[in-house]
């Protein structure tokens, strides 16, 4: 009788994909197979209308779109799309507000995040008081980053998350997202900074005439 050594492991099929696109198209573009790894982040780059935000709605599920979308191997559609949303998170370039002021768009458990999370992009507690209306535009898109990241995404889903920021600003946001990955989320960016780009992704997509390769 043989005997296997016990550091020997079982055979065990590999983890799936944080997130996987298989044959993934719309009208406009595609089809588009690839996959991100939790704690991975991907860049999209291309030419304006190229796709790119058409693209991220359809892995969260908001535009139609053939194929298949499987987080951590589970077919988008083996759950109801709020769950799906709930996990994958899509910000958009141009993100809505639907309450007066900032505050009102977080629920209370996540007060302990926006305690921890405000400062690290130089946003001061006061400024969930005020009128959304009245933010800047720079501080508005920080919010919104805040907002995505307080509902603990599997996966984030970013349309040029910071176009309005300053550069220490930037760097600040890219940090955060650094620490977000090293937790196991997964992102992918569309970002038309080269710089941003190669800083924060491992790979870089490129997408134009509705084709998507590695750059
Ligand atoms: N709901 C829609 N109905 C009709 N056309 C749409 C719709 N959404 C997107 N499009 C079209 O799809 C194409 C791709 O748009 P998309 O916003 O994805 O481009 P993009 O690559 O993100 O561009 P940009 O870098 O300028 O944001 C554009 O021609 C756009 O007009």
């Amino acid at each position: 009788m043989s005997s296997k050594p016990l550091s020997e492991s079982p055979d065990r099929s590999p983890a799936p994909a944080r997130l996987s696109a298989c044959g993934l198209r719309s009208r406009f573009g595609g089809p588009f197979d690839f996959e991100v790894q939790a704690g991975e982040c991907v860049a999209i780059q291309g030419p304006s209308g190229a796709g790119k935000s058409v693209l991220l709605r359809m892995l969260a599920d908001l535009d139609p779109h053939e194929g298949e979308i499987l987080l951590d191997g589970r077919s988008c559609t083996s759950m109801p799309a709020p769950a799906w949303r709930a996990q994958v998170v899509y910000q958009a370039a141009e993100p809505a507000w639907w309450e007066a002021t900032a505050g009102e768009h977080f629920a209370h458990e996540q007060r302990g995040f926006l305690d921890q999370t405000l400062p690290a992009l130089s946003l001061a507690a006061g400024l969930l008081d005020s009128e959304i209306e009245r933010l800047s535009t720079g501080e508005r898109q920080r919010l919104a980053l805040v907002r995505s990241l307080a509902r603990k995404p599997r996966v984030l889903l970013l349309d040029e998350p910071t176009a309005a920021l300053d550069p220490a600003s930037v760097a600040r946001a890219e940090a955060l997202l650094s620490g977000c990955l090293a937790q196991g989320m997964a992102l992918l960016i569309v970002t038309h900074s080269a710089d941003q780009a190669r800083r924060l992704a491992r790979r870089i997509f490129h997408l134009e005439h509705g084709r998507l390769e590695t750059q």
